[in-house]
Order: structure tokens, then sequence, then C-alpha cells
């Protein structure tokens, strides 16, 4: 499927790189434009186009193709329109220039983080319309912004709307993350991200004295603690074969502030984590360790939370679940692998899972290299087409599925 030049690129190729194109990066993406591609999306397939605005400057696009029976729920495909910045300096290419390399690899920002996964969709849809397909179930795509930075301004307010509500979802498919070997893996559940910030406040002076009781001596104990823990985690991770990395609980320090001169002890400092927390985990008892070592540290050590995820969900990967059955039916008549992890960071599926929704996070990328937001994003064209034909198949199979208990 690979092309040789520019005019034997396959379409669908060639609609990528358009959308790669289109600079939606953070901090300051251009969502204008990218609204504009995907009504003109809509109005070249026929679909119906819905722009919802969550926030002022925030809108989600919802693409909707219409099934043959509107009682039964609908099948959602999200995916975030924002990608995360670069650092040019360290790109072969222009990142937002969409360059194809002689063997077929597209450079760009969001070539995997997850323009290519909107555009597959789309593909996808437009091939099943033409081919003069109907199913039962309505297939929505949402097109959404401000997931890079923790979807607040996006679907955290999305699934809120009457709009959402309107959707009927009953499944979602969301992003997911390259797979650098033949499988693919498919994400049934998230870490929560907990991002923790401890300020320790102490006795101030010259820096020339042995001062006590100071901010940094006690904060030291809370980032020696914290660490220590990070350290036991990372060890059962290692220790164990058969645990992925969202199985178990990560933390980095990302953060240290305080101080003004070399010469004066501050009287406050403050570190900051972010902690990705296992599914299984005791949510209560987990804060109550994070308080207990502030408390052990001494006096005047105290934390608080610039993000707290508290609801985290599991989509069930087993036939008791019939969108699992289909989903998974279907890739094993293509005969692909899946490999069912625990995401390890945090997606809009948190938020679809929250309100009740199933999802799982699948981008169908395999023999891929994970270069989600880092330097030298890419993704080879037959991969990128690949990925066109499982949606071909995987979205008849899902829009199928029939009544289920609760829809009769
Ligand atoms: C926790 S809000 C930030 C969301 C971000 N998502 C993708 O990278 C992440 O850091 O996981
Ligand atoms: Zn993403
Ligand atoms: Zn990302």
């Amino acid at each position: 499927m690979t092309s040789k030049g520019p005019e034997e690129e396959h379409p669908s190729v060639t609609l990528f790189r358009q959308y790669l194109r289109i600079r939606t990066v953070q901090p300051k993406p251009d969502y204008g434009a990218a609204v504009a591609f995907f009504e003109e999306r809509a109005r070249q397939l026929g679909l119906g186009c819905q722009k919802v605005e969550v926030a002022p400057g925030y809108v989600v696009t919802v693409l909707t193709w219409p099934g043959t029976n509107p009682a039964l729920s609908s099948i959602l495909l999200n995916s975030h329109t924002d990608v995360v910045p670069v650092f040019k300096e360290h790109w072969s290419h222009d990142p937002f220039e969409a360059f194809k390399d002689s063997e077929g690899y597209i450079y760009a920002r969001g070539a995997q983080d997850m323009k290519c996964v909107s555009i597959q969709y789309l593909e996808a849809v437009r091939r099943l319309k033409v081919e003069g397909h109907r199913f039962p179930r309505t297939i929505h795509m949402t097109f959404v912004p401000d997931e890079e930075v923790g979807g607040h301004q996006g679907m955290e307010l999305f699934v809120q709307r009457p709009e959402f509500h309107a959707l009927r979802a009953g499944f979602a498919l969301d992003e997911g993350i390259a797979n650098p070997t033949d499988a693919f893996t498919v994400f049934y559940s998230e870490r929560s991200p907990w991002w923790v910030r401890v300020t320790s406040t102490g006795r101030p002076g010259h820096g020339s004295l042995f001062i006590e009781d100071t901010a940094a001596e006690k904060l030291h104990k809370v980032v020696s603690s914290i660490l220590a823990f990070r350290e036991k985690e990372w060890q059962r991770l290692q220790s164990n074969p058969h645990l992925k990395e969202g199985a178990v609980t990560s933390v980095n320090l990302t953060k240290l502030e305080g101080g003004v001169a070399y010469n004066v002890v501050p009287a406050t400092m403050s570190a900051s984590f972010d902690f990705r927390v296992a599914p299984d985990v005791d949510f209560k008892a987990f804060e109550e360790q994070l308080q207990s070592w502030c408390q052990a540290a001494g006096e005047g050590v105290t934390l608080e939370f610039a993000q707290k995820w508290m609801h985290p969900q599991v989509t069930p990967t087993d036939d008791s679940n019939p969108w699992w059955a289909a989903f998974s039916r279907v890739c094993k008549d293509m005969n692909l692998s899946l490999e069912p992890e625990i995401m390890p960071a945090a997606t809009d599926s948190r938020y679809i899972r929250a309100v009740g929704v199933p999802a799982l996070g699948f981008s169908p990328l395999n023999r891929t290299p994970v270069l989600l937001h880092d330097h030298d994003e890419r993704l080879h064209e037959a991969v990128f087409l690949r990925g066109v034909d499982i949606y071909t198949r995987l979205l008849p199979a899902l829009a199928s599925v029939p009544a289920l208990p609760s829809e009769s």
C-alpha cells in the first residue's frame, strides 16, 4: 500500500497529512481551523454535523451517521484535536509540514497522538457509506479540544451537557498507544492522576547557622518517603513480568520551589508530584498514607491537590460485555493479537467511563515505536492505512451489536 510519489498517494493519506498541517498545538491551538476541517468532512460525506461550544472558544464537533434503529444506543468514536508542543530543533523535519520520507514515514506532531485516529474513523465511515452499508446503531464521531491539558475545557464539560446525553452513547472508542510489536494494545481502564503539592514551613534565618526545624529538612523527609514508595512500586513492576506499567502506581517529583538567596534559610519550600494511581488502589487509604508522610516529617507540612481523579472505572474485557465480545471477535477474525492493559496516562476515556459509558482506548498502530509527545513523532502510511481497514471491520460489528437487555 506504500505510495511511490505524491501523484500515487492514497487519498486517505493525503487527507491525514492535510489535517496534520493544522496547528492545533498547545498552548494556543488553532481550533477554528480544525472545526472548519471537520465541517467540510461532514459536508463531503453527507453526515450530520453539530457544534457544541462547551466553554468560550472550545467547540466539540459531532459528526453523525444515523443508524436504522433509533431505539438502540449509539457508538461514540472520540478523538481529541489538540497536540502537545514541540522542540523544533530536535526534529528532522518541520513537525507541522507532514513530511513523508521515501520509505513512507510521515513526520508530524499528532501523527500518533491522535490525528491518525480521527482520520481513520472518518475514512472507515466514508468507505462503508460509499459501499452502501447501513447499520442498526448510530455512529457519532466527536472531535474534542483540550485533552492534552486535562480535558477540563473539553470532554469533562461535554459529558455533562444535554447534547452529550442526546447522543445516547452505549459504547465508546478513544485513543490508545502504538505497539512496537506485531500486537495491538487496547486499554480497558486508566490510572488516576493525582497532582500533589507538598508545602513545608519552618524556621528561617541566616544561612551560616545551624537553624533547627527548617522547611527544607522537613520537605526532604517527605520527598524521601515518596521516592521510597516510588522505588517499591518500580521493583514490584520489574519483578513481575505479568504486571504492565499501568497496573502499579507511579510517581515523579516534577517541581521544587522555594528560596530567595544562598544565605537566607527560607521559611517555605514546596515539592510537586505527579502521581498516577492504579485502579485497584484503596484511594482513602492512599490519601491517608500521603497525609501520614507529611505528619511524620514534622509540624507545618501540608499537602494540596491540583488534580485528584476519584472515579476509576474498568470496562470488562470478557464476553459478559457484548461490546468487548464484538470488538475482540473482529480482531480474532482479522488475526490481530490484542494486549489488554491499563492506560498509564490520563485520556478523555476517564470522563466517558465515569458517566457510565463503557470505553476502550485503541489506536490501531502496531509495528510502530511509541513516539507520542516525543521528537520526530511519525507513522508509516501503511500502518495508517491498515488502521482504516481495521475500523472498516470494527464499525459494522459494533454498530450491529444486538439490542442489550437494557434496550429491549
Ligand atoms: C491529568 S490531566 C493531563 C492529561 C494528560 N493526557 C495526555 O497526555 C496526562 O498527563 O496524562
Ligand atoms: Zn492523546
Ligand atoms: Zn497526548
